[in-house]
């Protein structure tokens, strides 16, 4: 019978065992993943098994644990047929399901010939809870979920520095490709009167991709591999000292694909869009804040940017000009003046009075934060403007670096057009198609005009002929203003 003080003993270096593997495997993780990576471990290290037990716990107090997270994304893609029972959920405004372990459930893994039994665990906890003011308790039920990672002892450090950071990318990229993409815009006076968050969101569900898209084979190609390679140099711009972020300018008739381009770089990148209406921004503070909260890995689209600008050259009057101008006010809305804006006579109240409404955000506001601080707070940030007019733009704008990238989207061309039949009418060589890439050439389409044309009927031969009479008919009317 061991004595008392052998069993305390024994206790006390068991304890102090596990102290030591606690720290040593602390000291083993690499200085990244400890970063941000709450593992706690409690190995249960029998003296005389060649097995180690890491426990992975859901939760590392009130945080939650980012190893537990990515160990439940990559093995739910591990589920074989064969299991008995896992987990499926699919959260509010998602439109993707996820699969996970179920409780008490055995996967084995493989990484580079190491045997891995991962077993999900969940345990019931009872805690009391007290009612303050009558001092009442009550007794709580709550469950406790954790996994059980099972391996020869001698595989600790290939676990610990390969096997886990391995399971981070994994999960990570999973991740990203079951992402819903989301629709940001802003909902100030909501925002403002209950105080709640600025962004409101959607799922986005836009079919535009490259593929679908109506434009010049090169210009196409040029646009992706300037995304790929601006999403592959993080240490560059770092090293250059330059904010990890790519201004697009997209700028064209309206109908050319302005809007849907958009759409396909978000399809593309996997990254969400933030769109900013400036209208629903009353003052460059609320602007920065409302830029702040807006997440990584994202595209920040100001639709229309020469009509938020230029409000002084469409409808405005001398005297308006000359308050304005001077603070470049890229916005104007005071909705209850709304149809009167402007309207005014040259009477000094009438004006103290607009002015009084005037809550701007200035150019160089938005300019300026997007230069500035934007480095400081984001990274991979694409930002685009669009314009049908990029001659009323403020050449503060246009300045070179500022919008990285300037895009024609022009009328449908011989070549945007192969895409168009292609998309809309599933094909590539008729008769027709010659004809109409003929007329094309002189007569200004739209890929938007040509679109609907196409979707009047299913049958190519249909819609192309009334396509072509549509162009020419275009075509004669060109002529005829001409001649007038
Ligand atoms: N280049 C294109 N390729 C394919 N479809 C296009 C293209 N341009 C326009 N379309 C079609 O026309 C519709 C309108 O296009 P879109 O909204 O992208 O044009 P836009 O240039 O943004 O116009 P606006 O200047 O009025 O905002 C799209 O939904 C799409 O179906
Ligand atoms: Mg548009």
């Amino acid at each position: 019978m061991p004595s008392a003080k052998t069993i305390v003993s024994t206790a006390a270096s068991v304890a102090a065992s596990a102290m030591v593997i606690r720290s040593i495997a602390r000291e083993l993780v690499p200085h990244e993943l400890k970063l941000f990576v709450l593992m706690n471990i409690r190995g249960l290290f029998e003296s005389f098994s060649s097995e180690i037990t890491l426990i992975i716990d859901q939760f590392d107090g009130l945080a939650s644990n980012q190893i537990y997270r990515a160990a439940d994304i990559y093995l739910g893609n591990k589920i074989s047929p064969s299991t008995k029972m896992f987990r499926v959920s699919m959260p509010e405004k998602e439109n993707k399901m996820s699969i996970s372990m179920a409780k008490n459930q055995e996967i084995v893994d493989h990484f580079d010939g190491v045997k891995l039994k991962w077993k999900q665990v969940t345990r019931q906890v009872e805690s009391t809870q007290y009612v303050s003011y009558t001092g009442q308790s009550t007794k709580m039920q709550s469950e406790i979920r954790y996994f059980n990672l099972t391996f020869h002892k001698q595989h600790k450090d290939k676990v610990l520095n390969s096997y886990f950071p391995y399971i981070l990318r994994k999960s990570k990229s999973a991740q990203e490709e079951n992402k819903t993409l989301k629709l940001y815009s802003l909902n100030q006076d909501h925002a403002r009167r209950f105080g709640l968050d600025s962004w409101h969101w959607i799922t986005f569900n836009h079919p535009a991709t490259f593929d679908t898209l109506a434009m010049e084979a090169e210009l196409k190609k040029m646009i992706i591999e300037d995304l790929e390679r601006f999403v592959k140099r993080k240490d560059y711009y770092r090293r250059v000292g330059k904010a990890w972020k790519r201004g697009y300018l997209l700028y064209g008739p309206p109908g050319t694909g302005k809007s849907s381009l958009i759409a396909a770089m978000s399809n593309y990148l996997n990254f969400d869009i933030y769109d900013l209406e400036l209208s629903a921004v009353h003052s460059n503070s609320e602007l920065r804040r409302v830029l702040l909260s807006t997440g990584n890995r994202s595209i920040l689209v100001v639709e229309d940017i020469d009509c938020s600008l230029e409000l002084e050259d469409r409808q405005a009057q001398p005297t308006t000009v000359n308050v304005l101008k001077p603070l470049r006010t890229m916005q104007v809305q005071p909705t209850a003046y709304d149809n009167k804006k402007l309207s005014f006579s040259k009477n000094p109240c009438d004006l103290f009075f607009f002015v009084s409404f005037v809550i701007q955000v200035t150019l160089s506001g938005l300019l300026n934060f997007l230069d500035g601080l934007w480095s400081s707070c984001g990274d991979e940030r694409i930002i685009v403007f669009t314009t049908n007019h990029k001659d009323r733009l403020d050449p503060a704008v246009l300045r070179p670096g500022r919008m990285d990238v300037h895009i024609y989207m022009s009328y449908c061309t011989p070549c945007g057009f192969d895409s168009l039949a292609a998309n809309y009418l599933g094909i590539t060589d008729h008769p027709l198609i010659y004809e109409i890439k003929e007329i094309m050439q002189n007569v200004r389409v739209t890929p938007a005009d040509v679109g609907e044309q196409l979707l009047k009927n299913e049958d190519p031969e249909i819609a192309l002929k009334g396509l072509l009479e549509f162009l020419n008919a275009k075509l004669i009317e060109g002529c005829e203003s001409q001649a007038s």
